[in-house]
């Protein structure tokens, strides 16, 4: 390859993960596999200035704005931050500050780099009014609603001796113990698991629905402060103005005069780090003074007066003791390594503690799927090497063949059938997972069924929750689904059990008392109101997650259509593609769905939907975007809402400068129409609008 064939190359390569990170919160690579393109893309370029290209990743911040919010451009642009692993390049970065400040003495401040998502916050006499994201350093997303879910983020402060307008940035990001459990969540719907707690904030905080978001625990932490003018010296009084005025400041930050101190702090933290409650991937250094921040200036990407240094992933070696392929709710084999310390090897597997890794006894690893052991050849006995993904997940990233010499090794067999029931495993065609085929009796596959089936987003039946679930079924009360419809008090009441968690070891204990009892009976009669798209998904039926379900439960109105539709009939649904037609034929096919459905419907179970499908009136409207506001003669809301969809229109939450209509009925609020007149937005009478639709 040419040099400039290389360089396009890795743009090509960087822009892709960049696009993949920052648009869809996904890590296909590790940090630090990413950091190295691009400090090999950096080298080529300072080498080869010739092909240097304008929009070069190394020359912008990685980051996009979205469809689907508001774009609002940055008073101050947001940047990203320059980076290292290492020391020496740490110290480069002081000898640069130094010569750039001509001598001058100057301090640093040192602080975590909290892993999460920089969001920027404005705020308006005191008062919180747009949270947006960095988006491409110039223009973000305004995800107002969304940041306001965040409980430690002031809606007021006292603004007394601050300016009438002013900034405040932090990192949003998701606790572990957020992470953690939305993960286990995932895992019941059958969706994809976030990697990491910074893509799970990622994903959280763009979402649409708010009330999702804030069942997520978000939470951010402030260190910055920004306005026209200069209210503080330095970083230090500003972050310690911050912290007075109620702003969730981290505690962790240290004043430090050189460069041998910032090194101690980043020693200090290295262990110690891994005992908070939020993931962190390093340290962030400034420049305290704001004078010298600004003799000092910005590259096109980052500031100068700053470098984060970057903790690479504790990597250490294990024994790779034995292997379980463990069934999950949909039947996938996913294989799962036992490890112990190399200095555990010959202890009996109850006895060993596991490897010490960035702070926990690590015992366990996800080893995916059978792509992934043949991809590391590793074999029973092995020394593999473990660290833990976004420091948080273990995970084996290659083996040490060296040590095959000493130890007796054996290949890892996949097995032929299920581990809980059987079966003769399978593999469809261009998947890489195994998977069980027996879905109507394989113990793990008909209690998954059941806790997916209780789940806030299908029957919601939450007093079922937390183990619940596990001991009906393992005492043979609830088998299906349906069962949970002819459960009675008596046979409720009284009922314990212990549950072992096999990674901490605790008993936690269950027991029916007549209050819990109470309120699971309740839950389940009142699953009964839950309209027909949350039954439909409910169902579990492989590929209708809840959007598809709530396509087909638009679209076909009610089980009984549905279940006698044909593949070609399913296929001709709008975004119903060949896997899920197929999918819905054959689970109505299987005589044990059956009757689960007709024992669901005569349960009395919603199995039938009003919801009206967009019929496309026109397209006059198409590309247009509208927001309702006030009350109308001719329409309610919705129905408006419907007109509007029909004729291809669009509309918006809210009021801003991309926004074209404002449809303004009666009694709207005035702050409303004076921010669309501000804005150039058309204002519509309800005659107006009714006349745009006529005229198709
Ligand atoms: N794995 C992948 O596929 C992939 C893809 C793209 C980017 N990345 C990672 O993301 C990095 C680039 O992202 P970036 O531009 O956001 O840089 P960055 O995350 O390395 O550093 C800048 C960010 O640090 C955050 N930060 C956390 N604590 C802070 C503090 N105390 N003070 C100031 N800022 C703080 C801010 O959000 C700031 O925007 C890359 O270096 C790479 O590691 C990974
Ligand atoms: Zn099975």
């Amino acid at each position: 390859m040419t040099p400039e064939q290389q360089i396009l190359d890795l743009i090509q390569k960087i822009n892709y993960y960049n696009d993949r990170y920052y648009q869809d919160s996904v890590s296909e690579i590790s940090d630090f596999e990413f950091d190295q393109l691009l400090n090999q893309l950096k080298a080529l370029e300072s080498q080869y200035p010739e092909f240097r290209q304008s929009d070069s990743p190394t020359q912008r911040v990685g980051g996009t704005v979205t469809k689907s919010f508001n774009t609002v451009y940055h008073r101050y642009p947001m940047l990203s931050l320059d980076n290292t692993y290492n020391e020496q390049e740490l110290r480069n970065f002081d000898d640069r500050v130094r010569k750039g400040l001509n001598g001058e003495a100057y301090e640093y401040i040192c602080e975590l780099k909290f892993d999460g998502i920089s969001l920027s916050f404005t705020y308006e006499n005191g008062v919180l009014v747009r949270g947006v994201t960095r988006g491409d350093g110039t223009r973000g997303d305004e995800i107002t609603n969304n940041i306001k879910t965040i409980r430690t983020l002031p809606l007021r402060v006292k603004a007394a001796g601050l300016p009438e307008l002013f900034e405040v940035r932090g990192e949003g990001f998701m606790p572990i113990s957020s992470f953690q459990k939305l993960n286990e969540e995932m895992e019941t719907l059958g969706e994809n698991l976030y990697a990491n707690p910074r893509n799970a904030a990622s994903g959280s905080f763009k979402l649409q629905d708010s009330a999702e978001t804030a069942r997520r625990a978000l939470d951010c932490y402030i260190y910055s402060f920004i306005t026209d003018n200069e209210v503080f010296k330095s970083h230090e009084e500003s972050l310690l103005e911050l912290k007075s005025r109620g702003f969730n400041v981290s505690p962790g930050w240290r004043k430090v005069q050189t460069i041998d101190e910032v090194i101690a702090y980043i020693h200090a933290w290295e262990e110690k780090r891994m005992t908070l409650p939020l993931a962190t991937d390093g340290i962030v250094i400034k420049v305290n003074s704001f004078e010298q921040q600004r003799e000092l200036g910005f590259t096109a990407k980052s500031p100068r007066w700053a470098i984060s240094f970057k903790y690479k992933a504790e990597n250490k070696p294990a024994v790779l003791r034995s292997v379980n392929f463990q069934v999950g709710r949909i039947g996938t084999i996913t294989p799962v390594a036992n490890l112990c310390a190399e200095s555990e090897r010959m202890l009996p597997y109850n006895q060993v503690r596991g490897v010490h890794l960035s702070g926990t006894y690590v015992k366990r690893a996800t080893l995916h799927n059978a792509n992934e052991l043949i991809r590391l050849g590793i074999r029973i006995g092995d020394t593999v090497f473990v660290e833990k993904s976004g420091e948080i997940i273990p995970k084996i990233t290659g083996v040490d063949i060296t040590q095959r010499e000493n130890f007796l090794t054996v290949p890892i067999d996949f097995p032929v059938n299920c581990p809980e029931c059987g079966s003769p495993l399978q593999r469809n065609e261009g998947e890489v997972a195994f998977f069980c085929p027996n879905d109507s009796h394989c113990p793990p596959q008909l209690k998954g069924r059941i806790e997916h089936f209780i789940h806030r987003k299908a029957m919601n039946i939450e007093s079922l929750g937390e183990g619940k679930v596990e001991t009906l079924f393992d005492i043979n009360l609830v088998r299906t689904p349906a069962d949970l419809y002819d459960l009675k008090y008596e046979s409720l009441l009284g009922l314990e059990k212990n549950i072992l968690n096999e990674e901490t070891g605790k008993i936690k204990k269950i027991s029916f008392r007549e209050k819990t009892v109470e309120n699971i009976l309740n839950g389940i009669a009142l699953s009964k109101t839950v309209p027909f798209k949350n039954v439909l998904f409910a169902l579990g039926i492989r590929f209708v997650g809840a959007t598809v379900a709530e396509k087909l439960a638009v679209y076909f109105k009610s089980i009984d259509a549905l279940r006698t539709a044909s593949y070609d009939q399913l296929v001709a649904v709008p975004e119903i593609g060949g896997r899920i037609a197929q999918s819905i034929v054959s689970y109505f096919s299987v005589p044990e769905n059956q009757l689960l459905v007709e024992r669901l419907q005569r349960a009395g179970l919603q199995m039938e939907s009003d919801e009206k499908p967009v019929v496309l009136e026109s397209n006059v409207l198409e590309g247009k975007t509208f927001v309702i506001s006030g009350v109308f003669e001719n329409f309610d809301r919705d129905d408006l809402k419907d007109k509007i969809e029909a004729n291809g229109g669009r509309i918006l939450s809210g009021v801003s400068g991309k926004l074209n209509y404002l449809l303004a009925g009666a009694n709207m609020g005035p702050a409303k129409l004076e921010k669309a007149r501000k804005l150039g937005v058309t204002i519509l009478a309800e005659e107006e609008f009714l006349a745009m639709i006529r005229n198709k």
